[in-house]
């Protein structure tokens, strides 16, 4: 399989006062593989969002090196990166960050418009046609205040899913959702996963990272396990067996 994304001994560091440095990030080497569904843990302030925003060009590492798609995006400059943001990656959050001012089928198709690649009525098109796929089509001309957590959580993966990205990046993309909603985004990320669409989550919740097939754990700055939990077959395997196999090697990794 083709490597999507490689990070080869990246750190990050922050300066902390006038002489002090807090080295967030230490020697990170990572390959995520195209159409993979990898999942970060890790214990809380282990620096599992800082390692997301840093292998997908929304940060600036201190030092190593990050390529995507073979290119070493480590050294682009901001107005290529923005570029390749908006084209080749999508991004979800705990915080959705919708504009309230715009209805949400234009929150969906903004940046659409931004990346200038197609019409308009192509973009409307394919947003109305991922809108349907998630059973949100309906809410199309609402404003954000007449649509459920989960539903805004569904309107911010269509966002995230409008220019087709090779990859897709979520930073808790669950973390305010209840249980129920929260399986349902996971059936959403994994149709997407399926269609080819690579997928790295940061989260603390079993229930997501069981959906994943890699689970990589950190601990104070470094990637301290990667392990291989094979693809989730919604109609073979039990969900419940693989969270509880997930659970039990988290107790043994100290979480
Ligand atoms: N810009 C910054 N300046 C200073 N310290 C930072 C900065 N960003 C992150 N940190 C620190 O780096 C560490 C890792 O933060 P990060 O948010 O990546 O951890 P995390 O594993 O995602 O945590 P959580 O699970 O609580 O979200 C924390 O100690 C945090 O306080």
């Amino acid at each position: 399989m083709t490597t999507i994304l490689e990070a080869k001994d990246v750190n990050k560091s922050v300066a902390i006062g006038e002489n002090e440095e807090h080295n967030i990030l230490k020697d990170i080497n990572l390959q995520l593989k195209k159409g993979e569904f990898v999942s970060i843990m890790g214990p809380s302030g282990s620096g599992k969002s800082t390692l997301l925003y840093n292998i997908s060009g929304m940060d600036q590492i201190s030092a190593g090196s990050v390529y995507f798609n073979g290119k070493k995006i480590s050294a682009f400059e901001e107005r290529d990166l923005a570029s390749l943001r908006l084209t080749k990656m999508g991004f979800i959050f705990q915080n959705i960050h919708l504009l309230k001012n715009l209805n949400l089928l234009d929150n969906i198709v903004l940046s659409a418009y931004l990346a200038k690649n197609s019409s308009r009525e192509t973009i409307n098109t394919r947003a109305m046609s991922l809108m349907k796929k998630m059973g949100i089509d309906e809410l199309a001309g609402h404003n954000i205040t007449q649509a459920s957590g989960g539903q805004l959580q569904r309107i911010a993966i269509c966002r995230a899913l409008i220019n087709n990205p090779d990859i897709l990046f979520g930073d808790e993309p669950t973390g305010a959702l209840n249980s129920k909603s929260t399986y349902e985004i996971m059936d959403i990320l994994g149709d997407i996963n399926a269609t080819g669409t690579t997928i790295l989550l940061v989260t603390h919740d079993v229930k997501v990272a069981a959906r994943s097939e890699r689970v990589l754990f950190m601990m104070d700055g470094k990637l301290v396990a990667d392990r291989n939990i094979g693809k989730y077959a919604r109609e073979r395997q039990d969900l419940k067996t693989r969270e509880s196999h997930l659970a039990q090697w988290l107790t043994e990794m100290g979480f």
